[in-house]
């Protein structure tokens, strides 16, 4: 069965990604393209993971085989450097073969329309129907070369363009002045080759690690975390590097590490290039954020009267966001970000190169413009905690959280004075159930679109009223 959720296609391989299913979702983007009399073209993409090049052929010659012309790319790209020759060409839609930063039995297919965009949900949810009503079909090994040779597929490289489009968002000579050291970690990703070539154009010295291609990602998941980093966090301490940076499986996230080797929360990144943007580059407009992202943001924006808004979990709906209000930010929690006049997703690459000019102009550590920000807009502390369920829970948990419509129930905790005196402002179910309370503290449940764990994000005054609040969750939904 194909289903997409918050970033395309994800199926593990072999059991659902088959190359059966592959070509069946060709089939259904070549349909929906004829339906919509659009464009009978489209661009192919592909990352590192297992096979990812193979099915990127697969998915081609189905495309090919219902008539469709594909722009096929070789060489393994960062999703945004496909996004980006989707809105080059001006097609209807282009697709790359990543699952981003899943583990590695999992592959997976996204898939953007017009100017590049994450496919909104009317698309995939059409592409979903599409592929059901083709249901079986014949399937046939196709012949990629023969199709290349009769001029069906061609090969497309706009990897200079791309590297053009960074370069153009940042201020070399600020940063070429500094001679950074840094340690680059691309989690045995795509973004290896781009991100070396900006930085030594920038006059940074590098040094990486997980820099080869690795389908199994050092039996770890290609997602810069906390978690993940640990071992980075090491190396810059002890290596005197003057911050670390590294990249997701497909390169549209990034994540921060400073000079002590210390994790910068995703969080905390997006304030600080906000607040770099606004005080230092002088850029105006507003931001948006998901609904698990920090409300920090909006006490920034409206310091700058700018607008602030909340969407579900999806950098498709942040996008669309900042197109309809022009802003300046977009971003997650989960670790992506778009500024405007860049590629319409988000760029890991493009979020790392925004960073070093934020440290090369500001001449301030993380530590230090982070302290700056706290002073000005105060501080919550933000949670994240993933939990796994088996399929028969989802259902109970589904009852529980959406039909019986469960409430957290604070008293007790606040008697006790183990945490601080809350009062429910309102639930909303954009996107799973999220709690807003009157002390700027907020509560959000939601079952992944990507993985198969149920996330709770929280935001309270500090990590006690955290694990307090994280208890009473964990005993009343029984996980
Ligand atoms: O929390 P999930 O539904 O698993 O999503 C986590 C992240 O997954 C992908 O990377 C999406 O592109 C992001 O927009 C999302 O924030």
């Amino acid at each position: 069965m194909i289903k997409f959720g918050t970033g395309g296609w994800r199926a593990i391989i072999a059991e659902d990604f088959t190359f059966y299913n592959v070509k069946l979702v060709g089939k259904a983007m070549a349909c929906y393209l004829k339906e919509n009399d659009y464009k009978k073209k489209v661009v192919v993409g592909h990352d590192f993971r297992f096979l990812s090049g193979r099915f990127s052929r697969a998915l081609s010659e189905s495309l090919v085989e219902e008539g469709i012309e594909v722009m096929f790319m070789e060489e393994a790209a960062p999703t945004p450097m496909v996004m980006l020759a989707v809105e080059e060409n001006n097609l209807n839609l282009g697709a790359s073969i990543t699952a981003s930063h899943n583990s590695a039995e999992y592959n997976g297919i996204k898939i953007f329309v017009e100017e590049g965009r994450d496919a909104p949900e009317k698309v995939t949810d059409r592409l979903e129907e599409l592929a059901a009503e083709i249901g079986d079909y014949d399937y046939q090994r196709g012949s990629f070369f023969e199709l290349i040779k009769a001029g069906k597929i061609t090969y497309y490289n706009n990897k200079n363009q791309y590297i053009d489009s960074l370069l153009e968002l940042i201020d070399e000579e600020i940063i070429q002045s500094k001679n950074f050291k840094i340690l680059f970690n691309p989690m045995y990703g795509v973004a290896k080759d781009i991100m070396m070539m900006c930085l030594a154009s920038l006059r940074c010295y590098v040094d990486t690690m997980n820099a080869y291609r690795d389908t199994m990602f050092g039996l770890d998941i290609p997602s810069p975390n906390r978690e993940q980093l640990g071992d980075m966090e090491v190396r810059i301490e002890k290596g005197k590097y003057d911050f670390g940076l590294a990249t997701d499986g497909d390169s549209d996230r990034m994540a921060l590490i400073d000079e002590a080797g210390k994790f910068v929360d995703y969080n905390d990144v997006l304030k600080l290039l906000y607040y770099y943007l606004k005080e230092y580059r002088n850029e105006s407009g507003g931001i948006v954020r998901n609904i698990a992202t920090t409300h920090i943001l909006d006490e920034m924006a409206d310091y700058y009267g700018e607008e602030a808004y909340e969407v579900p979990v999806g950098f498709k709906n942040i996008s669309q966001k900042m197109q309809q209000h022009d802003l300046l930010l977009g971003g997650e929690s989960s670790g992506g970000l778009k500024i405007r006049g860049h590629v319409n997703g988000k760029d890991g690459i493009l979020a790392s190169l925004l960073a070093v000019e934020m440290m090369a102009r500001t001449g301030k550590k993380i530590g230090e413009i982070l302290a700056e920000i706290e002073q000005k807009f105060g501080s919550l502390y933000f949670s994240y905690s993933n939990f796994d369920y088996q399929p028969s829970q989802r259902k109970r948990l589904e009852t529980m959280l959406f039909e019986d419509k469960y409430q957290p129930n604070l008293s007790n905790l606040i008697e006790n004075d183990l945490i601080s005196e809350k009062k429910l402002l309102k639930t909303s179910y954009l996107d799973g159930v999220k709690y807003y309370y009157d002390d700027q503290c907020w509560i959000s449940i939601r079952f992944s679109g990507t993985e198969p764990l149920l996330r709770i994000y929280m935001e309270m005054e500090n990590e006690v009223e955290v694990q307090e609040i994280l208890k009473l969750l964990k005993n009343d939904l029984g996980i």
